[in-house]
């Protein structure tokens, strides 16, 4: 079997305890959006962003068949030759297409991922440097094969950004906010879908597919095959609990952004993927990233009179920092909201 390269293996803390995985019976939410939006949706979205910052959605809209669609040709994506995938290899100009050293915390995650734009030509900051006001446009790059790749892909990313629009507005009311309050963030959007694949792992007791992390975005919506591998930290004991795959739901998250923008009501919870020996594992998270322009900050109609707890912001800056910490292994800790904090006196 040979040894692990240590770039990927974990350190002992954040290890996942692969023998206590099955005994927690506790399960995230699952909300029917079938009859969205009424003030009963609304309450649940609200009671599962607070207690949980994740939740998972049936009858959400979006064609199961173009689920399976988009799983498939993912599938058939990765089982191309190196040579093939690599020919749509991510790099530090074109962040868009497939990519297999990505680090999270500074760990090598055990998978490989294939990154598109929902809008193709997408702008954002040159350079995470603050002062540099220079702009660079973002393209897609699709591979031959499989067929049909790109308009499977195209036409899921239009879907999911319908059930993502109808989620912004229901977790607006949720914080009593109007529903379409959120909007305009996403003029310009920067929005991209994943497809994650993680081949099976010979040490998943010492690799992760993807190391605990939080998202950066303002909401994730994410597919999932029947293996399973996402552990949420529960909030109220930090206990990671497995996410069953449920069928035919998406799993949604709140991000960084959602955290932010409601001053702490909702928070964007760590979560990570364990991997496992005999099975490959196959997921497609939708990021819902605002524009690029997008100054973050707590609402003002959320504060009703409290104190901010982050300073302002920008998108685009975090985007891009963020970006650049994926490629390689960084001295320094990824950028995240906490840095924006305000301590209190
Ligand atoms: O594969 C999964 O279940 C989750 C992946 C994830 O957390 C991410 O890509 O941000
Ligand atoms: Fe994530």
């Amino acid at each position: 079997m040979g040894e692990l390269d240590p770039v990927f293996i974990q350190e002992a803390d954040h290890r996942p305890n692969l023998g206590s995985i099955n005994v927690v019976a506790d399960e995230l939410p699952i909300i029917d959006l079938s009859s969205a939006p009424n003030d009963d949706v609304v309450s649940q979205v609200g009671q599962a962003c607070k207690e949980w910052g994740f939740f998972q959605v049936v009858n959400h809209g979006v064609p199961l068949e173009l689920v399976a669609k988009v799983e498939d040709v993912g599938r058939r994506f990765f089982e191309l030759e190196a040579e093939e995938k690599k020919k749509v290899k991510r790099d530090e100009v074109n962040a868009m297409g497939f990519h297999d050293g990505e680090h999270t915390k500074n760990v090598r995650d055990w998978k490989e991922v294939f990154d598109f734009l929902v809008e193709d030509q997408t702008v954002i900051p040159a350079s995470h440097e603050p002062d540099d006001q220079e702009l660079r446009t973002l393209s897609n790059q699709w591979p031959p094969h499989p067929p049909q790749f790109r308009e499977v892909c195209q036409e899921y990313a239009r879907e999911v950004e319908k059930l993502a629009y109808k989620l912004l507005a229901l977790i607006a009311q949720s914080l009593g906010l109007a529903e379409n309050r959120l909007n305009g963030f996403f003029k310009g959007q920067t929005s991209m879908v994943r497809f994650n694949y993680y081949p099976p792992c010979p040490f998943p007791d010492l690799a992760l597919g993807v190391g605990r992390h939080k998202d950066a975005s303002a909401l994730t919506i994410l597919a999932q095959d029947a293996v399973g591998g996402l552990q949420v930290k529960r909030k109220f004991d930090n206990q990671w609990i497995p996410v069953k795959p449920t069928p035919n739901a998406f799993i949604v998250n709140v991000g960084d952004a959602f955290q932010v923008w409601s001053n702490d009501k909702y928070e964007s919870v760590e979560h990570r993927v364990v991997v496992n020996s005999e099975k490959e594992r196959f997921s497609v998270p939708f990021f819902f990233f605002p524009g690029h322009q997008v100054m973050v900050k707590p609402l003002e109609e959320i504060l009703d009179g409290d104190s901010p707890r982050y300073r302002d912001y920008n998108w685009g800056k975090f985007f891009a920092n963020r970006n650049r910490s994926n490629f390689k292994k960084r001295a320094v800790e990824n950028i995240q909201i906490s840095h924006f904090r305000i301590e209190v006196k």
